[in-house]
């Protein structure tokens, strides 16, 4: 997890931010999410992501302000490569995404924490999110009670949501006010200074184009 460390600049407001990083397979709405936790509704075109996406928010615990930045990263491999190492820096807290209706991005769970674990994560706030419970059948959809089991066999929330519906919508601001007052409970925690300045070491590489064909693409509402 994140040190603590400090950077003030006399005469600008700090404010404290906290860093979560979005993991899991391409395709299973890991930028939907963050998305709509940040601008409040569906992202119509979503692209994959290369490197990783920065959105961020402020919200408020109590009386004091926060920004929470989320990194959002890219499922794909081949658009992770030598980024990993960025993503990891000064990391607060840990989300790790599945797609209901697809068992095998369930099955990477434990690839994903292995890699959160072997940068150092492991007592870092974590929750697990299945994503698109719009999409199939009841029976189609990965079983809650064995989301459940890995959930708790890693000692996280799990949150089963969907980034596209608006009735979704508190749902996914439960997920990322969760961590944000478990890690103010936690405090002190990094401190930087000027507003919507990304600190060093933010990379934000763009996005391309999901062609419609592609299989791990899901608007099946
Ligand atoms: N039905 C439905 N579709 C969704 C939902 N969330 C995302 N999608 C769709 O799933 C596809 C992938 O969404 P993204 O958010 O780009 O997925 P990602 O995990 O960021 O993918 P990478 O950037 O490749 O890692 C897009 O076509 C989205 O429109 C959801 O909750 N329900």
């Amino acid at each position: 997890m994140s040190e603590t460390s400090t950077h003030q600049i006399p005469g600008l407001k700090q404010k404290k931010v906290f860093k979560i990083i979005v993991l899991g397979d391409s395709g299973v709405g890991k930028t939907c999410l963050t998305y709509r936790f940040c601008e409040g509704q569906f992202l119509d075109k979503s692209e994959a992501t290369i490197g990783v996406d920065f959105r961020e928010r402020n919200i408020k615990i109590g009386h004091e302000d926060i920004k929470l930045q989320l990194w959002d990263t890219a499922g794909q491999e081949r658009f992770r490569k030598s980024m990993v190492q960025h993503y990891y820096r000064n990391v607060h807290a840990v989300v790790i995404v599945y797609d209901v209706t697809k068992p095998e991005t369930f099955h990477s769970i434990a690839s994903w924490m292995q890699e959160v674990e072997s940068h150092g994560l492991m007592r870092a706030p974590r929750v697990l999110v299945g994503n698109k419970c719009d999409c199939g059948t009841p029976e189609s959809r990965l079983a809650t009670t064995y989301a459940q089991r890995l959930a708790d066999k890693y000692g996280m929330p799990l949150f089963e949501t969907s980034a596209l519906l608006d009735s979704e919508c508190d749902n996914v601001e439960s997920i990322f006010m969760t961590l944000a007052h478990k890690l103010y409970s936690k405090q002190p925690l990094r401190v930087v200074s000027v507003e919507g300045e990304l600190g060093p070491g933010v990379v934000t590489l763009g996005r391309q184009k999901r062609s419609s064909s592609s299989n791990d693409s899901c608007l099946c509402s």
